[in-house]
């Protein structure tokens, strides 16, 4: 079966929301968001990972403990099993079960999504020997030219759903109009709000006072 692995921070995590959401806001809403994306990988009969850096117990996941950076947890965790695994970033709550499956089901070695701006987004790995990842900075280029060294074959997937995560405030838009899982029903329950001002969508919030 394949592994759906998730790594998680759960302390202080999307700091790029902090002009929208408090700390304790911002752990509430990393947890919403990843409730959705594991009951996608569910969905999509993975066997589901959360990677996590502390001792958390989340429903529907089996919880690994690696105390590690993204890098460093991913490719100990990569080095340790013999199974196909699929990376998905915890940002993900557009992701479906269909996408999902449509990457799994890649007759390539590798199947890839980058994230907007030069990142990446979920990655399957048949056969986790050869692999290794390397996030941050240009990682999706970074991940191609991994793959290319060691002779691996990689399908890139363009997927809106997949490619769609939640780093910045103007992505909030992508959950109220594509998503009807618990990281919306958060911000809805927040009173965050969708808003088109001169042509524009956006969101805002009345009583959030900047984090300081
Ligand atoms: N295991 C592990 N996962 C991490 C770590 N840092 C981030 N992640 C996870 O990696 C994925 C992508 O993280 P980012 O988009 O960089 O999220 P973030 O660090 O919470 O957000 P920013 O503070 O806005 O950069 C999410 O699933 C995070 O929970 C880490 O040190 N260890
Ligand atoms: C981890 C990083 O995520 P981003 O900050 O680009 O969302 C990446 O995809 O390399």
């Amino acid at each position: 079966m394949v592994h759906a692995v998730i790594p998680f921070r759960p302390t202080n995590p999307k700091t790029r929301l902090s002009c929208i959401l408090s700390q304790e806001e911002r752990e509430k809403f990393a947890l919403a968001m990843l409730s959705d994306v594991i009951c996608t990988t569910n969905s999509a009969c993975c066997r589901t990972v959360l990677l996590c850096t502390e001792d958390i117990s989340v429903e529907g996941a089996e919880t690994v403990v690696k105390p590690l950076g993204l890098n460093e947890a991913l490719n100990e965790y990569l080095s340790e099993t013999d199974d196909s695994v699929f990376i998905i970033m915890s940002d993900l709550p557009l992701a479906t079960a269909e996408s999902v499956i449509g990457m799994v089901k890649t007759g390539s070695d590798i199947a890839v999504v980058p994230g907007r701006g030069g990142g990446t987004n979920a990655i399957f790995v048949k056969n986790p020997d050869k692999f290794h990842v390397d996030f941050y900075g240009a990682s999706f280029s970074d991940h191609l030219n991994i793959c290319r060294d060691e002779g691996l074959t990689v399908e890139v997937i363009d997927s809106f759903r997949l490619s769609t995560d939640i780093d910045e405030k103007e992505d909030l838009v992508e959950i109220f109009l594509h998503s009807e899982g618990e990281s919306r029903g958060f911000l809805e329950n927040l009173g965050v709000k969708m808003s088109v001002e001169k042509g524009r969508v956006g969101v805002h919030r009345h009583t959030h006072k900047e984090a300081s």
